[in-house]
């Protein structure tokens, strides 16, 4: 199994989702070869709640990171996991070009971010 994807999967066991009881697990490369994990964090105040995807890329942001090779992203799901709004606008941020989407079962699908977030806001709409 690519070792992004393993990398999401044990990330994911550390996921605090004590509301949802929906555990995801993500994992970014940086460009310097370094691998962040990540998993969601829920919150009693719900909306304070953050996506496993966000977390793993703002750790590598955090870090010094800020140009990508791949993020991988896993859940107990029947098919590959699909990641939320925020988490795909986030991804376009930064110009994630492979996007690995899994599940518990071994079923993984690569995707670009044209096909997550078609006709997305980017940094080139406010321009001028
Ligand atoms: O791609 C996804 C989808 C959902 N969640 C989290 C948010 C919340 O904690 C829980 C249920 O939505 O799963 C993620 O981390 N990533
Ligand atoms: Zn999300």
């Amino acid at each position: 199994m690519d070792k992004l994807v393993e990398t999401a999967i044990y990330a994911r066991k550390k996921a605090y989702a004590p509301y949802s009881k929906f555990m995801v697990g993500a994992a970014v490369q940086g460009k310097s070869g370094r691998i962040y994990g990540g998993c969601n964090i829920e919150n009693a105040s719900y909306g304070l709640s953050i996506c496993a995807e966000r977390t793993a890329i703002f750790k590598a942001v955090s870090e010094g990171e800020q140009e990508f090779v791949a993020i991988a992203i896993a859940a107990d799901t029947p098919g590959p996991v699909s990641p939320c709004g925020a988490c795909r606008q986030v991804i376009a941020e930064f110009g994630i070009e492979k996007i690995l989407l899994a599940n518990l079962r071994g079923e993984q699908r690569q995707v670009t971010i044209e096909e997550l977030l078609p006709f997305g806001f980017t940094k080139g709409d406010f321009r001028c």
